[in-house]
């Protein structure tokens, strides 16, 4: 992020900064389509990704106030550009897109799990998924919208209908989790932020986000009550975030954040860069008995090329993913049911 952030000053200015015999043709061309890009998490993901100079065509949907986003969006000096599409223009959007990011879908409201978001957005998402099997469907599919332990298993589904799955390229965005796992060790630690990792295992709601403090590094003695407190405190991550905001939603900016992250680690992936590694939940057998599980995973040509093992755990941790597999594959479970009775 860091490092598009800094290049996103101006491409003209990173081409020159790099000598002049490097091209901005040198760098792939690449479009990046946002599903739901009017909305909370939408917008500030469309502004992101604007910045990063791998992008080069950003195509904008949502079904209400895309227009003005995209305006707006497009009035920002980077090399991407931009195009807004609403309404029955999904397949335009969608044509030719190497990363599709999908945040659409209703958030939480305090009291609400992620769970409880079900019964809207596994519809939206059938829908957008259905165009994308029959539009894009070498795409590496980013998706967001809650619950993600299920939306992925739905979209996983929809594809097989199409013949056209391909388990490299469907990944759950879990990226929020390492986020605050990062800042909460850092803060708690007293550690440099930019030098910490703290790989996060499982799924994304609850009991089933699983922070490995015994691989975090740099490594530090945690004592137990701290494993305790801030193992909770990444789990209900998103419900500090939906409390505080007090019916307004639940996390955007951070999350725009971490959805920029994962995308950007997509392109390089796709561009050629060698180890680009970060935790996402995908079709693995990494927990067995569960089909679907986060770990890290390496990004590549051909979307995720590798999955690593969960590695070495403590009983702490041991517990606590016995514990996560009866929810996860509930979920699991629950999305696979939705997308067989509504072909
Ligand atoms: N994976 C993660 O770590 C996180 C996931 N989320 C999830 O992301 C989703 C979006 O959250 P927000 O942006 O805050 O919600 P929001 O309500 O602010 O925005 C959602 C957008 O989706 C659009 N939309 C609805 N149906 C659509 C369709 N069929 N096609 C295209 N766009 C459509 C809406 O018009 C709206 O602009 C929620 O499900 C939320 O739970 C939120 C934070 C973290
Ligand atoms: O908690 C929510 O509903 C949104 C989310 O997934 C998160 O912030 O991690």
């Amino acid at each position: 992020m860091a490092a598009f952030l800094r290049a996103a000053k101006g491409l003209g200015q990173a081409a020159r900064a790099m000598g002049r015999a490097m091209s901005i043709a040198a760098v792939p061309e690449r479009k990046v389509a946002i599903l739901g890009a009017a909305g909370g998490i939408g917008q500030p993901l469309a502004l992101l990704m604007k910045m990063n100079p791998a992008c080069t065509e950003l195509a904008l949907y949502d079904i209400a106030n895309m227009p003005g986003v995209a305006a707006d969006v497009s009035h920002v000096n980077t090399r991407a550009q931009v195009k807004a599409y609403s309404g029955d223009e999904l397949k335009e959007c969608l044509s030719g897109a190497d990363v599709v990011v999908i945040p659409a879908g209703v958030p939480r409201k305090p009291g609400m799990t992620r769970q409880d978001l079900f019964k809207v957005n596994a519809g939206i998402v059938k829908s957008l998924v259905e165009e994308i099997a029959k539009t894009c469907p070498t795409a590496c599919i980013n998706m967001i919208s809650n619950p993600v332990n299920s939306t992925v298993p739905i979209a996983a589904e929809i594809l097989k209908r199409h013949n056209v799955y391909d388990k490299r390229k469907l990944m759950g965005v879990t990226t929020l989790d390492v986020v605050r796992a990062k800042t909460f060790y850092a803060e708690r630690m007293g550690l440099n932020i930019g030098e910490v990792d703290v790989p996060v295992v499982g799924g994304h709601a609850g009991i089933t986000i699983l922070p490995l403090w015994s691989q975090a590094t740099p490594s530090s003695e945690i004592l137990k009550d701290d494993v305790e407190q801030l193992t909770k405190r990444t789990q209900d991550g998103g419900t500090e975030v939906v409390q505080a905001k007090a019916g307004k939603g639940s996390a955007t900016l951070s999350m725009a954040y971490a959805g920029a992250l994962f995308a950007d680690a997509c392109l390089r992936g796709l561009n050629g860069q060698k180890s680009v590694i970060e935790c996402s939940y995908v079709e693995s057998t990494a927990c067995p008995g569960v089909d679907y599980f986060s770990t890290k995973v390496r990004l590549g040509a051909n979307g995720v090329e590798e999955i690593y093992p969960i590695g070495d755990i403590n009983e702490y941790e041991k517990e606590a993913l016995d514990s996560m597999v009866p929810e996860l594959n509930a979920s699991i479970e629950t999305g696979v049911k939705f997308a067989a009775e509504n072909k």
